[in-house]
């Protein structure tokens, strides 16, 4: 890897405010390609942010001004790879960006100093070809790509001043995979084109398309952000809006990768028809698989640069986010992360700081439920989602001092399903929560959050389970530690989703030390330091469990897996169902019916029997009496499980083996109360267990869940409707 040399001083960080700002002394570095920052310690990791990297600096490096070329040869460098990403070159060094974006960016959105995308970006402009980019997460891609777009607008107003009078045309279109992505670029755009005078449009769903259509029609539309189905939606019935982008030179697609996994490729093919053949596209993300390429050819039809920022070598996340699985049962899910979520509290608050925290679910349906869960769990009072809004909006937050139990917790619940105003709502409010000491805030969401979104200061993620697609664990990874700072990510994984762990091979994730078997089963009986106050509330859970909510995430898991074996080395379907059948255990809730139409999906796909579904696994997985994955796989065979249960000898595709630990695991645990179910009630969830263990015919017959309706489809969590409800939604 090529390396630059920078000056830089090893002066304290004094600051440890925004990324960069007024006053910072800014080294005058001019590194391109692989830069590696010269320090011992990794500053800004320790600081907090790239800010206090910045400020660093030399201020004699800085007045000195050496030439770029001097400047690769200045001082000798250590590889700090989670530094690369912010390369300091003061904003003000580049002489091809117009002065009123210059402007914008310094006074407006107050950064000094460029991160290594910017650079790289803006040391090509003007840009004439097509562009692929690549970067990590959080290293603003976003004002990247939109300075190059301001200045290839401006050479075309330059060419044809007509061009920017209102309701005429659109100098940009940018595409966003998701209505808070778009509305988060809008915002940005706004800022860096405030002394252009130019406007910035949405054309985003689920807000009123009158007043979209009179902004584009009364209004500038220099740049003009859109989701696809919207924008597909006003080519095919608004003739001037099509018109408008018959003339549109700059196109640009944020987060393509995800556009197309979320389904969006027709769009995505229309926008693209409806363009102009001479326009310059730009594709971004901070990861680009081979769909992507797929597209970029299609898409990027004339001279293509890749700019690639990551490195062949280097990790696709930051070496400041600290990466950890935990092997855990379905039925653990909701203990451990209650548990994670305590300790990550207790940490931030010994350390002055308050919690951010992004918890991820497979889906919509799962999202819901276990964000009911989570707030009856961790908020103190358990407020409806409208009190904990209402809260946040109270000028102080959280009782310092107080054990974190006492803690205001505020847990929002985000995801495709919500009307338009409560998204925007939610996602304005958990963006701005203030990170102090003994707040915390918490975000439950779906994969409609993992790609874009910048929430700052997000301490911690949980990934409650495999992501839609492989690459949305990077994504939903990097909500936390962007823009320099520090953070932590955790993935809980049952044991089925562990092959998940060979699809990012690449990334630097270590086994959890903490959450041992042992140690999970402890929080599950209630045995940790902090269990006694899980104890009481998990009764309140209890007491205000909905069924409905919870089948409906259950079979919404189920369809998920179904739809996701690929990323899990295709377990058959007998092995999904068998591997999240513990999910409600924990409620005493048997697994629910599955609907007809997913009974179809799944009996349509049974031929599917990948190596999981045999029994005899044992050597083909990862080893969990190791640290580190192993390429030979996974070995259960050391998993002990409560009451001297074990794993052993029942081979993975056993559901004796799993029905003879719940067994013992009734026995043993008596009428305790533990998450695990309590006494009587948790023999009806044996009951359950012994129907499923007799055949799949109790999945679809009748269960404790029919009551809802005659028709199986329905069954469990479709009280008023007919036909097929159920749903696996993703985002
Ligand atoms: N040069 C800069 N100086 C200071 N802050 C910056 C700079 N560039 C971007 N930021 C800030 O860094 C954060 C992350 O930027 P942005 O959202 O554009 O990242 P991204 O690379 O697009 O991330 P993702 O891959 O998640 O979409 C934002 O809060 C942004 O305002």
């Amino acid at each position: 890897m090529q390396q630059f040399r920078t000056l830089i001083s090893r002066r304290a960080p004094r600051s440890l405010g925004r990324l960069s700002g007024p006053g910072t002394a800014a080294a005058r570095v001019v590194p391109l390609y692989n830069c590696v920052l010269a320090s011992k310690t990794p500053l800004y990791a320790t600081s907090g942010c790239m800010h206090s990297l910045m400020r660093s600096i030399s201020s004699e490096a800085l007045s000195r001004e050496p030439p770029h070329e001097d400047l690769y040869n200045a001082a000798s460098l250590d590889t700090a790879s989670a530094q690369n990403e912010y390369v300091p070159v003061p904003f003000k060094s580049y002489k091809n960006v117009d002065p009123e974006t210059m402007r914008a960016i310094t006074n407006v959105l107050k950064f000094e100093t460029a991160s290594k995308v910017q650079d790289q970006i803006i040391s090509r402009m003007p840009i004439k070809g097509d562009i692929l980019v690549k970067a990590k997460t959080g290293t603003g891609k976003t004002i990247a790509f939109l300075i190059s777009a301001i200045e290839a607008i401006r050479r075309e107003y330059a060419q044809s001043p007509d061009r920017k009078r209102k309701g005429r045309s659109i100098g940009c279109l940018i595409i966003s995979p998701t209505r808070e992505l778009a509305k988060q670029i809008a915002i940005e755009a706004e800022k860096l084109v405030k002394f252009q005078g130019w406007g910035v449009q949405q054309v985003v769903g689920g807000e009123s398309m009158n007043r979209q259509l009179a902004g584009l029609s009364r209004m500038r539309s220099d740049i003009v952000i859109g989701t696809p189905g919207r924008v597909v939606d006003f080519l095919q019935n608004q003739e001037s809006f099509k018109e408008q982008v018959a003339a549109t030179k700059v196109l640009i697609l944020d987060e393509a990768d995800m556009m197309l996994d979320m389904g969006f490729r027709s769009e995505v093919d229309k926008i693209i028809e409806n363009m102009p053949a001479d326009r310059q596209s730009f594709l971004v993300s901070a990861t680009i698989d081979k769909k992507v390429k797929a597209l970029a050819s299609k898409l990027l039809s004339r001279e293509v640069e890749e700019i690639d920022c990551v490195g062949k070598d280097d990790a696709n996340t930051h070496a400041n986010v600290k990466q950890e699985y935990i092997q855990a049962d379905f039925s653990q899910h909701l203990p451990v992360m209650s548990d994670l979520i305590n300790s990550h509290i207790a940490r931030n608050k010994a350390e002055g700081r308050g919690a951010k925290i992004v918890v991820f679910l497979p889906t919509v349906k799962a999202a819901d439920f276990y964000g009911n869960v989570l707030r009856n769990m961790l908020s103190k009072n358990a407020p409806s989602e409208d009190m904990a809004l209402n809260r946040s909006r109270a000028p102080r937050f959280g009782n310092r001092g107080r054990n974190t139990f006492d803690d205001v917790v505020s847990l929002y619940v985000l995801h495709g399903r919500l009307s338009q105003i409560t998204r925007t709502r939610r996602s304005n409010i958990f963006r701005g929560f203030p990170v102090n000491a003994g707040s915390t805030s918490i975000l439950v969401t779906t994969d409609v959050s993992a790609r874009g979104v910048d929430y700052p200061d997000v301490s911690m993620v949980i990934q409650a389970g495999i992501p839609s697609e492989t690459p949305a664990y990077i994504h939903r990874l990097g909500r936390t530690g962007r823009a320099g700072k520090s953070g932590e990510g955790v993935i809980l994984l049952s044991p089925m989703e562990m092959p998940f762990l060979k699809e990012i091979k690449d990334v630097p994730i270590i086994e959890s030390e903490k959450y041992t078997p042992e140690y999970i089963q402890k929080v599950c009986n209630f045995e940790t330091d902090s269990g006694k106050h899980f104890a009481s509330r998990w009764a309140r859970v209890l007491e205000r469990l909905d069924p409905e909510q919870a089948f409906a995430a259950y079979i919404s898991l189920v369809a998920f897996f179904a739809a996701s074996k690929d990323l899990i080395r295709n377990p058959n379907n007998e092995m999904i169902i068998d591997g999240v059948k513990d999910a409600l255990k924990p409620f005493d809730l048997p697994p629910p019916s599955l609907p007809r139409g997913l009974q179809m999906q799944l009996s349509s796909s049974s031929s599917n029997r990948g190596g999981y579904g045999n029994s005899g696994q044992r050597g083909n997985g990862y080893n969990r009496s190791n640290n580190r994955m192993r390429d030979e796989g996974y070995n259960r065979s050391n998993i002990s499980r409560e009451g001297g249960g074990s794993y052993q000898g029942s081979g993975y595709g056993s559901r004796n083996g799993y029905d003879r630990n719940n067994r013992n695991d009734r026995e043993n645990r008596g009428e305790r109360q533990s998450w695990m179910g309590r006494g009587s009630r948790n023999d009806r969830g044996s009951r359950n267990d012994r129907e499923t263990q007799g055949g799949r015919q109790s999945w679809m017959g009748r269960g404790r869940n029919d009551r809802g309706g005659r028709d199986g489809q329905n069954s469990g969590f479709s009280r008023g409707g007919g036909g097929s409800n159920w749903d696996g939604s993703r985002f």
